[in-house]
């Protein structure tokens, strides 16, 4: 009998993973798997069982948000192992899923894993830590690991937005420099992402275009600080319409290295990163072996 590790945030997005869990074991039973289930019941729980137990196991699925799939990944990488990795997102945004084609109702998404292929996705790496779609510094930045779980379980997405609102009044310039082989510079930026994703906190699109997620390269985006406030609704609607702006540098690259003034806050896929003054990002191709749905629309690098 094949043996899978299922490991699950029951606190994620609104919780709904609890409702869930006698269909998503049933869809799992139909393959002749032996199943250990194991509930997260702290921060890097995830992390912890995965390096521990996973390299016993055939199969690990994790279902939660992108902080409790990031923490799943992480634990293979500090393992120094790789399986094939299901996942059934449970977030409030689940930004990574959808990029991924992967379904959003969890039974689905469950079926999915037993029938799916292994698609060998990149991982990002910020300096000694993994991430698995998004590493970015700047505005905005601490709403997606500052916004309260219990708010979270209430609203779900709507939770992040009222907390973006917020935060609007506080928007600070960052001074850097970066370095890449493909584009370098200085200057004063509000908000920097380094993806591998489609969309980031739930905006489709906002990392630019033709994104692959197993090309070895990211998508960068830095928002400069303008000149004059009068140019904050433009570069709104460049982000929402995907048009150009003088303000929004967008290159790709599989390596970054960037130097601030003083120790700036990250965000790794939604939780919190870490004080950083320099900061080093590297693509780790095709290094996540997670199973997609049959799934025609998903592009592959050469
Ligand atoms: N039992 C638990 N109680 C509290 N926190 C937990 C528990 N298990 C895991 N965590 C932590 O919860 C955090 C958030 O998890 P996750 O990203 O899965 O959900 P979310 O934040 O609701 O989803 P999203 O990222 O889509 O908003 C992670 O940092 C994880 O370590």
């Amino acid at each position: 009998m094949k043996r899978m590790l299922f490991i699950y945030n029951p606190r994620s997005g609104k919780g709904v993973v609890r409702d869930q869990l006698s269909y998503i074991l049933e869809e799992f039973s139909r393959d002749d798997y032996e199943i250990v289930v194991h509930p997260t019941i702290e921060p890097k729980d995830a992390t912890r069982i995965t390096q521990e137990f996973g390299d016993a196991f055939d199969l690990i699925v994790c279902s939660g948000g992108d902080g409790t799939l990031d923490e799943v990944v992480t634990g293979m990488q500090t393992g120094r192992f790789t399986r094939p990795l299901g996942y059934i997102p449970a977030g409030s945004t689940n930004d990574y899923a959808q990029s991924l084609g992967i379904p959003k109702q969890m039974r689905k998404a469950a079926r999915s894993i037993m029938n799916g292929t292994v698609y060998q996705c990149d991982l990002g790496r910020l300096d000694d830590s993994y991430f698995v779609y998004v590493a970015a510094f700047g505005a905005f930045v601490e709403v997606s690991y500052d916004t309260p779980q219990d708010m979270k379980n209430l609203l779900g997405h709507a939770a992040y937005v009222i907390r973006g609102m917020q935060s609007l009044n506080n928007l600070k310039a960052y001074h850097l420099r970066y370095e890449s082989r493909e584009m370098s510079g200085e200057g004063d930026f509000l908000l920097g992402m380094i993806t591998n994703s489609d969309s980031v906190g739930g905006f489709k699109g906002i990392t630019g275009r033709d994104v692959t997620l197993n090309d070895g390269v990211f998508e960068v985006v830095l928002f400069h600080s303008p000149a004059l406030a009068v140019e904050y609704p433009a570069m709104i609607n460049s982000v929402l319409n995907k048009t150009p702006n003088k303000n929004i540098t967008y290159f790709k690259t599989s390596k970054l290295e960037i130097w601030f003034d003083e120790p700036v806050s990250w965000t790794r896929d939604g939780e919190f990163g870490g004080k950083r003054k320099h900061a080093v990002i590297e693509n780790i191709p095709r290094a996540i072996p997670i199973i997609v749905p049959g799934n025609d629309d998903l592009k592959t690098a050469e």
